[in-house]
């Protein structure tokens, strides 16, 4: 339904997207997954019609958006980053008025427009002016004006930006219901948000696709190693060397004195690590038993999509990364103990970009000076910096702890 191939954008001397290619079929929804600045909004606007490409071409519903224009518009739905809502005019009126710009007969409008506020969650606001709205109320009347003319496709450019945490689930709700009947693109920089929402992911970077799958399929591929903790009764060194021996397993270490003293005497815990293809649970079971070993627990920890997202498009970043420079020698020195030593500060630089886009205009350091204290008073931060920021989504923000 979606075709998009070797589509480059060049803002005067900017780059902002290079060579981007992808495809979306009938009925899928497609996340468009990248950091600030990546090229979601400028790949999103080509679709739309509203921006030329330097070169390449994109398709919709096999219709050029350069050159068929007025097909694809008639085609799409299009949610911009900040919908442009006549807040004089009342919900229905509003959407009564983008059917007839849109150029529908008048004998269909008012069955669509009453389609469209069903489907948004709008009825009981239909009467009321779009500035007394609340700004998930304005998000869902932005939707409804992008699906009000039945597109089967449509183009959501950061649908939950800016709401707060019970808005965005309801708007994902109402997104995941259009899928299906229609076909979805939509960008974002929220992660939950093309696990929760969407079938398949393409991850941009720095104006260049960099991972199309779907996310468990990234989870699963794309993360570096796949590690199992295993708890076992009896010689632990003759387990480790049994698992050792393993073709797909590549290093097998016991877990910390802490995490042994938990689990009883004669019981220990070792961490295996395998290739991320392979999937050598049963192998590590059916070893341990044949071999006269007393197997009590056998866990798969998943990368997470997060720590895919990080791996994809942290790399220059990292080494002289926010955080870094700012953590006390002993956070540093847990920092550099990790495999990937910079994964934990890269963690902090996300939600920095993060917490400066929704700030708008955050002073330098502030971001760090944030996860800084984040480290210390977590809870107390967090609740404070959501006054500030009402628009951050610091629902994460624990996850992005600096170490302990
Ligand atoms: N009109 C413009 N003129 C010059 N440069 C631009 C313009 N619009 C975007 N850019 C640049 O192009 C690059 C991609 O911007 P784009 O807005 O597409 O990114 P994005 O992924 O949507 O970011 P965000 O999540 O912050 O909205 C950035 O470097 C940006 O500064």
């Amino acid at each position: 339904m979606i075709e998009v191939e070797h589509l480059s954008k060049t803002y005067g001397s900017t780059e902002a997207i290079r060579d981007v290619a992808f495809r979306v079929e009938t009925g899928e929804i497609l996340g468009f997954l990248g950091p600030n600045g990546a090229g979601k909004t400028t790949t999103m606007r080509i679709l739309a019609g509203y921006l030329p490409a330097t070169s390449g071409t994109a398709r919709i519903a096999g219709y050029d958006v350069h050159s068929d224009s007025m097909a694809v518009r008639q085609r799409i739905g299009y949610l911009p980053e900040n919908p442009p809502l006549y807040l004089e005019m009342t919900v229905e009126g509003f959407l009564h008025f983008v059917g007839r710009i849109k150029g529908m007969a008048a004998g269909d409008r008012p069955h669509r427009v009453q389609i469209a506020m069903e489907r948004c969650g709008l009825l009981e606001k239909r009467s009321v002016l779009i500035r007394k709205l609340s700004k998930g109320y304005r998000q869902r009347v932005g939707i409804a004006q992008a699906i009000i003319h039945d597109p089967p496709v449509i183009i959501l450019d950061e649908p939950t930006v800016g709401l707060d945490p019970r808005q965005i689930i309801e708007v994902r709700q109402l997104i995941k219901g259009l899928a299906g009947e229609h076909t979805l693109i939509l960008s974002t920089h929220i992660l939950p948000e093309v696990s929760v929402t969407c079938n398949r992911v393409a991850i941009i970077h720095q104006g260049q696709i960099v991972a199309t799958d779907s996310p468990q399929h990234l989870m699963s591929n794309l993360g570096r190693e796949l590690t199992y903790e295993v708890e076992v009764a009896g010689d632990q060194q003759r387990a480790q060397q049994l698992l050792g021996q393993l073709p797909a397993i590549t290093r097998v270490e016991p877990l910390s004195q802490d995490s042994q003293d938990q689990h009883g005497p004669g019981r220990s815990r070792l961490q295996v690590i395998a290739h991320p293809q392979e999937d050598p649970g049963h192998a590590i079971a059916l070893t341990l038993v044949q071999n006269g070993l007393e197997l009590y627990e056998l866990r798969r920890q998943q990368v997470s999509l997060e720590e895919v997202f990080l791996n994809l498009t942290t790399q220059e970043a990292a080494p002289d990364a926010l955080g870094i420079r700012w953590l006390t020698p002993r956070q540093s020195r847990v920092c550099s103990t990790t495999r990937q030593p910079h994964r934990r500060s890269a963690k902090e630089i996300w939600h920095g970009h993060r917490l400066r886009k929704h700030s708008g205009h955050l002073p330098a350091g502030t971001a760090e000076l944030f996860f800084l204290a984040l480290g210390l008073h977590r809870r107390r931060i967090i609740l404070a910096a959501g006054g500030l920021f009402p628009s951050a989504d610091l629902t994460r923000a624990p996850t992005a702890s600096l170490p302990k």
